[in-house]
């Protein structure tokens, strides 16, 4: 959506459906078009001032810096000077503008650089004297003074270090670089698989400054390659991107004739340039062919980007059995933060990489980061309760510096009446999930396996599916120029409500990744009503917006950000001390790359999921293949496990996805290492009611009632490869279950069998301690009519009630009675 709409007017209609789809709600606008008319500049300001929300903000919010999402009242008689003060606010500066302080940075730091002592060489070889301030020129003779000196391993070290210190301010090489670095010194193919966050992209900045040739980056998004190309600039390194997002058509002319050290470049333009490519092969060369975020070349990967795997080109026409003039091929490198065993063998595979290609693996592991899973509906009923500790946390220091010890109580929407908190939880949590599972279940029965309809729990035009390359414009690099350091709040509005800005480092800044638009704009509203300052933020909110938010989370002006996964890639802001994932993220591998924007500074950081655990994920892309849906119920089926686990350390199980041994410990950080395992179980008895069942074909589905329970054992005895899925697309949860040999096996060996102990699920667990019938279920409802089970039923009730807590029935009763119901059904079946 551009903004230049933004000045001409729309019907009403058309901006209604605008905001609808950046997530605002129906009766906020229509109160906006009623306040301010149907300019949609009007009303989206109107919207993003939060002044549709008809509420008292907390008075301590007045004027605040957070306009993106604060709320003030509107007052009819300054509203006139607010807009056009508003869209004096909202004139962004142009990409040109940021090209054009682009090239002005690079010359003067060139200038600035050419004149700084450089230590490794002495004054009378400097090649920079002849050279005046043209920084390629000097760059250039620097660097092929550089490479052309470095004779020996040792000699190499040296330059290696001298670029560092001059240009990135770091007095060494991480042990992972300097693998890369050695690999492209020997003309080797690379593939650099390191954490996010750990300096993957000066394994190929860096040869850029030691030679005399270029390097090519191949990248995803255009707001990654600009963001890049910015930092460069302010490291006096000449950089430039070329792509559908670039608007100077003069760039991809010189950069093709080698006047840029480092050109980034989207795949689908790589292709188009493969001529011009093979040119600057020839002069003034191509020092190294990089790809970063190289998992997108993966199909198993969760960033799936067709073009990707066309870059197999390359290795195909950059090698010196086809271009004569190259002494040796062009190294390949290729850099991710994300890619399981398989995706790596895919990149590897796809790129046609070489046979000796080196693999610099270092640990996924982030040791600053702390997982925790939390069970949530992650709806707005649940706020309140899931965020009053992240709702302390700011407020709380601010109280203590002595603003006024506003309480929550009276800034919490529900001093205001709001209907934010459900009255009873976990009971209607546990029972829509319920509803929900079964329906689908009901939908899909009986239907073929394959190409079975599928129910997404979100419609899926609500949600921002993985950003297009041409997002240009909305990046991050752009704000890097903060006038403030990092820790400091930017505005003079957020200095008044904090006394200290050490304080702010103190809480450091919050992502909260929601799955729909509409999350991002309704929970950035309710933390802002609690005082925090928050804004929303997804791909279909203005630009001018975007960018408004990207600077003031640049400047610590904003505390939480709330968004889709459109506020992504390239964010590189080193004290993020919470990432919070308000419902199941689509791969373990997106969510491990979200949760790594986390504590870059390497101090202690959170990364908590709010998921329903009662709940399987069930949101899949509507156009895909068949092999895609099985990709995507696999990622799903990865992400509820992780949240399930009970036992095993998370951090463990994330960089184990990775394929990387962790050892026994833990971390020591996570719940499941702070609170332990839960005791073990012995499902012996329920394991063989269970797989005689299916063995007797008898059994086609799961029990109605505790079910989530057997869905556990039945992930448990899938665990130990006793049963096995049978639908040839599996699915998140089992669907057709079938014994297995070693099921058999364990079937005919029971009498000897001690016992089968495991650990119950995170889900069982929940239904143990708080064991309810699904209401909505067939078998519950026929339950009633036998007077047995009602009388049961009553009872369990009148207990809870007398104990005033619905979680007051035995465990052992639910968990009983459960499976001599099941056992009751499967023998009537039998007869
Ligand atoms: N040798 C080093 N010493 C100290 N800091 C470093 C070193 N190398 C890189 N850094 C810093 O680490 C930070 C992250 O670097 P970079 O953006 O390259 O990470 P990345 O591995 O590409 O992360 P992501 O996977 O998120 O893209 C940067 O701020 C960079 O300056
Ligand atoms: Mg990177």
């Amino acid at each position: 959506m551009e903004d230049g709409a933004a000045g001409g007017d729309v019907s009403a209609d058309r901006v209604i459906a605008e905001l609808l789809d950046m997530g605002f709600e129906f009766d906020e606008i229509s109160r906006a078009i009623g306040a301010v008319g149907p300019r949609r500049a009007d009303v989206l300001e109107f919207v993003l001032g939060g002044s549709g929300n008809g509420k008292t903000k907390p008075s301590r919010e007045s004027g605040s810096c957070h306009s993106v999402s604060s709320n003030a009242e509107p007052r009819p008689s300054d509203d006139g000077n607010k807009l056009a003060n508003a869209r004096k606010r909202l004139k962004q500066s142009s990409i040109t503008d940021h090209l054009a302080s682009n090239t002005g940075s690079e010359r003067v730091s060139c200038g600035q650089k050419a004149s700084m002592s450089y230590p490794c060489l002495a004054a009378s070889d400097d090649p920079r004297a002849a050279v005046g301030t043209d920084m390629c020129s000097a760059l250039k003779l620097e660097s092929q003074f550089l490479l052309a000196n470095s004779r020996s391993e040792s000699d190499l070290r040296d330059k290696i270090t001298a670029v560092m210190r001059k240009h990135f301010g770091f007095s060494s090489v991480k042990g992972f670089q300097k693998e890369a670095l050695d690999s492209w010194f020997a003309h080797k193919d690379c593939l650099v698989l390191a954490a996010t966050g750990s300096g993957k992209s000066l394994c190929f900045q860096i040869p850029a400054l030691l030679t005399a040739k270029v390097v090519v980056v191949i990248s995803p998004l255009i707001s990654l390659m600009h963001d890049q190309c910015l930092k460069l600039a302010k490291h006096g390194i000449s950089a430039c991107f070329l792509g559908s997002g670039q608007p100077d058509s003069r760039v991809e002319g010189k950069a093709m004739s080698g006047m840029y050290k480092i050109i980034y470049v989207c795949p689908e333009t790589v292709l188009r340039l493969m001529e011009p490519l093979k040119k600057l092969a020839e002069n003034p060369g191509i020092a190294l062919f990089a790809i970063d975020e190289v998992h997108c070349v993966s199909k198993w990967g969760h960033d799936f980007r067709p073009d990707y795997r066309r870059l197999s080109v390359l290795r195909e026409n950059f090698i010196a059995n086809k271009l004569k003039f190259l002494e040796h091929d062009i190294p390949l490198m290729a850099l991710t933060a994300t890619a399981t065993i398989p995706v790596r063998a895919d990149i590897i595979k796809s790129l046609k990489m070489s046979e000796d290609t080196v693999v610099v693996l270092t640990s996924f592991f982030r040791p600053n980061l702390r997982f925790t899973v939390k069970h949530s509906r992650t709806s707005a009923s649940a706020y309140k309760k899931d965020f009053r500790e992240l709702v302390g946390t700011y407020n709380d220091s601010r109280n203590f510096r002595g603003k006024g010890q506003k309480a929550l109580r009276e800034i919490n929407p529900d001093s205001e009446g709001s209907s934010y908190e459900s009255p009873d939880d976990t009971m209607s949590d546990d029972e829509d999930a319920n509803v929900i599972l079964m329906s689908h279940e009901d939908n899909s029965f009986g239907k073929t396996k394959v190409g079975m309809p599928l129910i997404n729990e979100i419609a899926e035009n609500e949600l921002d599916v993985y950003p297009g390359v041409d997002d240009f414009d909305v990046t991050c690099g752009g704000f890097l120029e903060c006038s403030r350091p990092e820790n400091f709040a930017s505005s003079a509005q957020c200095n008044k409500t904090s006394s200290s800005s050490s304080e702010i480092v103190d809480q450091g800044p919050t992502i909260i990744y929601v799955p729909t638009r509409k999350q991002t704009v309704e929970l950035a509203n309710y933390l802002c009503k609690t005082g925090l300052k928050a804004a929303a933020y997804n791909a279909k909110m203005p630009k001018s917006h975007l960018r408004q938010v990207h600077q003031q989370f640049h400047c610590n002006a904003l505390e939480v950000v709330v968004a889709t996964i459109a506020f992504g890639m390239g964010i590189d802001k080193s004290n993020v001390r919470r990432i919070i994932h308000y419902g199941f993220p689509q791969s373990l591998e997106a969510y491990y790359q979200e949760a790594g924007r986390a504590g870059r500074d390497g101090k202690l950081a959170d990364c908590t999921l709010y998921c329903n655990l009662l709940r399987a994920p069930t949101l899949l892309p509507n156009k895909r293949s068949e092999e895609q849906t099985k990709v995507a119920y696999k990622m799903l089926h990865d992400c509820f496990h992780y949240a399930l686990s009970t036992s095993i350390c998370r951090a463990k199980i994330l960089v184990k996805y990775f394929g990387e041994e962790f050892g026994p410990d833990g971390c020591r950080m996570c719940d499941v290492c702070i609170n332990g395992p839960p005791q073990m179980h012995d499902f012996k008895e329920e394991a063989v009611v269970f797989m005689n069942a299916l063995q007797a074909q008898n059994f086609p589905r799961f029990a109605t009632t505790d079910k989530v329970w057997w869905e556990g054992l039945a992930r448990i005895l899938e665990g130990r490869a006793y049963i096995q899925e049978a639908a040839e697309i599996p699915r998140v949860l089992i669907q057709y279950p079938e014994v297995t040999e070693a099921g058999l096996n364990f079937l005919s060996m029971q009498s000897e069998e001690e016992g089968l102990y495991e650990y119950l699920d995170a889900a069982m667990l929940l239904v143990m301690n708080d064991p309810k019938p699904i209401s909505t279920s067939s078998e519950w409802g026929r339950g009633w009519a036998d007077p047995a089970i009602r009388r049961q039923r009553l009872a369990g009730k009148k207990m809870g009630r007398r104990k005033g807590k619905r979680h007051s029935r035995s465990h052992s009763t639910g968990f009983t009675t459960a499976r001599q119901r099941l056992a009751e059904i499967l023998s009537k079946r039998r007869r």
